[in-house]
């Protein structure tokens, strides 16, 4: 199956815009306050309604209280919710949009047991443990600890950049990709020749760089 591609922490319109043109599959928009990638509600309605058909729209969000978040859905038309703080199952359920949970990866860690109840996820988004940051901290993790033969979807984040995506996609097989800090400019700014060399990068480890245009 063809690995999907997820720029993450747009914060504006035409880095949406590049990241389409370049072939990602999904957008991923940070509802954080404390992140330098936190979007408005109006920055996230104006991205989102410049995305085209068939490309998903991710809202991010780390322990939001639900009220806020069912508010904030009301507004901005997300297609799929990404939970990144310590959300229980419970929490990340009912909110009339299909969830993917992220869980941070420990050394050591049986990520298997750890992602084992959230059984209602659509996926499980594996990225780096930094102690007292929930996530975009530019640092990968032990690649050899993502559980083989899983049979739900695991997408793969943390750290991961042009130059290491291909070997991590032949080492872990994940069903996609997650990239925010290695496709930026500056915080919460993409640089779209990034965004170009990294989902080429996800294109080429498919077919050990001679796709001849085969895969996307
Ligand atoms: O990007 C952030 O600031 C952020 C804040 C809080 C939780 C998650 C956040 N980012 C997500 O973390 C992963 C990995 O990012 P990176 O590639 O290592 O920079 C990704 O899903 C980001 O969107």
């Amino acid at each position: 199956m063809r690995v999907r591609s997820k720029i993450c922490g747009i914060t504006r319109v035409e880095d949406a815009l590049a990241a389409v043109e370049a072939g990602a599959d999904a957008i991923g928009l940070v509802f954080y306050a404390r992140s330098p990638r936190a979007v408005s509600v109006e920055q996230a309605v104006a991205i989102v309604r410049a995305l085209p058909p068939f490309v998903t729209s991710v809202g991010l969000f780390v322990n939001m209280p639900r009220e806020q978040l069912q508010a904030l859905l009301a507004q901005v038309p997300l297609d799929l919710l990404q939970f990144h703080g310590d959300e229980s199952p419970a929490d990340c359920e009912g909110f009339a949009r299909p969830y993917i949970k992220a869980l941070r990866v420990r050394a050591g860690e049986d990520v298997a047991a750890t992602m084992a109840p959230y059984a209602s996820a659509r996926g499980i988004l594996l990225d780096t443990f930094v102690e007292g940051l929930p996530g975009g901290t530019g640092a990968a993790f032990d690649w050899s600890l993502v559980p083989q033969g899983v049979s739900r979807p695991i997408i793969l984040a943390g750290g991961l950049d042009a130059s290491n995506v291909a070997s991590a996609i032949r080492q872990v097989r994940p069903y996609a990709v997650d990239v925010s800090g290695g496709v930026e400019a500056s915080k919460g700014i993409k640089d779209a020749s990034k965004i170009r060399a990294f989902v080429r990068a996800v294109v080429d480890a498919q077919c050990d760089g001679d796709c001849g245009g085969a895969v996307n």
